[in-house]
């Protein structure tokens, strides 16, 4: 017999909508927990997330609630899926409201600002005894919203996490991988953004697909090599959650990353951008936090440089991007099984 979960998701965002709605689908009982009392009210009588995921129809068994308390009350699994800067203060909160046997699993694709902290370290650091995971692959939330097939890799250091987990989100139009490399799945989902950005500027500029192609690839390599140095592997990236997450995030006008690209490339300040944007984009945080630690580890990451120097030294796009090409390392494949 199918185990029937009770589940919280923290975080009342479009990505958090749309993974408690495949779960409450799945017929486990799901708990969303968000601050915005008119709006928890309206999704449970409308069954309609209006701000984030209009139109999209919410089951049954999802409850929205603004208690934290409630929302995690019996929970036996718990999903966080709030900005990489408010992570810690909420699941901070977590310790004496869940049981050590509660799975905690981040959704979120964000590094903590202060240091390069990663939201599986945060879940080590606040939670030492629960077991945890962290979910990420090519997953634009309006997308899944609509239907369309996608697929998402759980990644955790307990087999029964990663067998729960998939049990519990996989159906037909979402189907769950596993991986044992946490660091190196979540460093996909984090880093990927930056580049995200970067191939909209690139997109506005009207780069060739030859252009775009070449950092795209080039984007991979920088960003396995610095994901090595943290201890994870380079080949988690040929997965969906590596190439898989970052082709989507480059090319698509729904990721909120790119958009930030596209509107930079057409010449508006970045402080204009973020000021009318209602949904977060996390590689705009990323981007400073990762060019500090990949300085300070020596790591070479010429288009991480290369968009810092665009964003906040002023320099113009086409003499940057064209340096940091010529700048770049020969090899092509850094990492070779032979
Ligand atoms: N939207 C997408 O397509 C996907 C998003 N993600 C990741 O999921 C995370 C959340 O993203 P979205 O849901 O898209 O963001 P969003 O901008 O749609 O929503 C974020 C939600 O977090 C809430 N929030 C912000 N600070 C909070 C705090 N201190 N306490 C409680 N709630 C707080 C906001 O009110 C909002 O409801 C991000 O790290 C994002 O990169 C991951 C996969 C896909
Ligand atoms: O992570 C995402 C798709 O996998 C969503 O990307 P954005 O945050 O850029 O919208």
């Amino acid at each position: 017999m199918t185990t029937r979960h009770t589940v919280a998701v923290l975080g009342g965002g479009s990505f958090g909508t749309v993974i408690g709605n495949i779960i409450a689908n799945n017929g486990h009982s799901v708990r969303l927990w968000l601050r915005n009392d008119g709006l928890a009210a309206t999704i449970n009588s409308s069954r309609e997330n209006s701000v984030y995921l209009p139109g999209y129809h919410l089951s049954d068994r999802l409850y929205a609630t603004t208690s934290l308390r409630e929302s995690v009350a019996d929970a036996d699994i718990v999903f966080v899926a709030v900005p990489g800067k408010s992570f810690r203060e909420v699941v901070q909160q977590l310790p004496r409201m869940i049981s050590g046997d509660s799975q905690v699993i981040s959704l979120t694709k964000g590094i903590e600002p202060g240091g390069f902290r990663l939201m599986s370290q945060i879940l080590r650091e606040e939670l030492p005894d629960n077991p945890l995971g962290v979910l990420s692959g090519p997953n634009l939330a309006s997308e899944i919203a609509l239907g369309h097939v996608s697929a998402s890799v759980i990644a955790s250091e307990s087999p029964s996490v990663t067998r729960c987990i998939h049990d519990l989100l996989h159906c037909e139009a979402f189907l769950i991988y596993a991986s044992d490399d946490m660091y190196g799945v979540e460093l996909g989902g984090a880093l990927k953004n930056v580049y995200a950005i970067l191939a909209g500027v690139g997109a506005a500029l009207g780069f060739g697909e030859n252009t775009q192609g070449m950092l795209l690839t080039r984007a991979l390599a920088e960003m396995s090599r610095f994901a090595v140095c943290l201890g994870a592997n380079p080949l988690t990236f040929l997965g969906l959650s590596g190439v898989g997450d970052l082709f989507v995030t480059c090319s698509s006008p729904l990721s909120r990353n790119y958009q930030v690209g596209l509107a930079l490339g057409k010449g508006r300040p970045l402080e204009d951008i973020l000021a009318t944007m209602d949904q977060v984009a996390e590689g705009i945080n990323t981007l400073g936090l990762l060019k500090r630690e990949a300085d300070s580890r020596g790591v070479p990451m010429p288009l991480v440089d290369g968009l810092h120097a665009i964003l906040y030294e002023h320099r113009e796009v086409e003499d940057v991007l064209t340096s940091i090409m010529h700048r770049e390392q020969a090899q092509d494949v850094e990492f070779v099984i032979r």
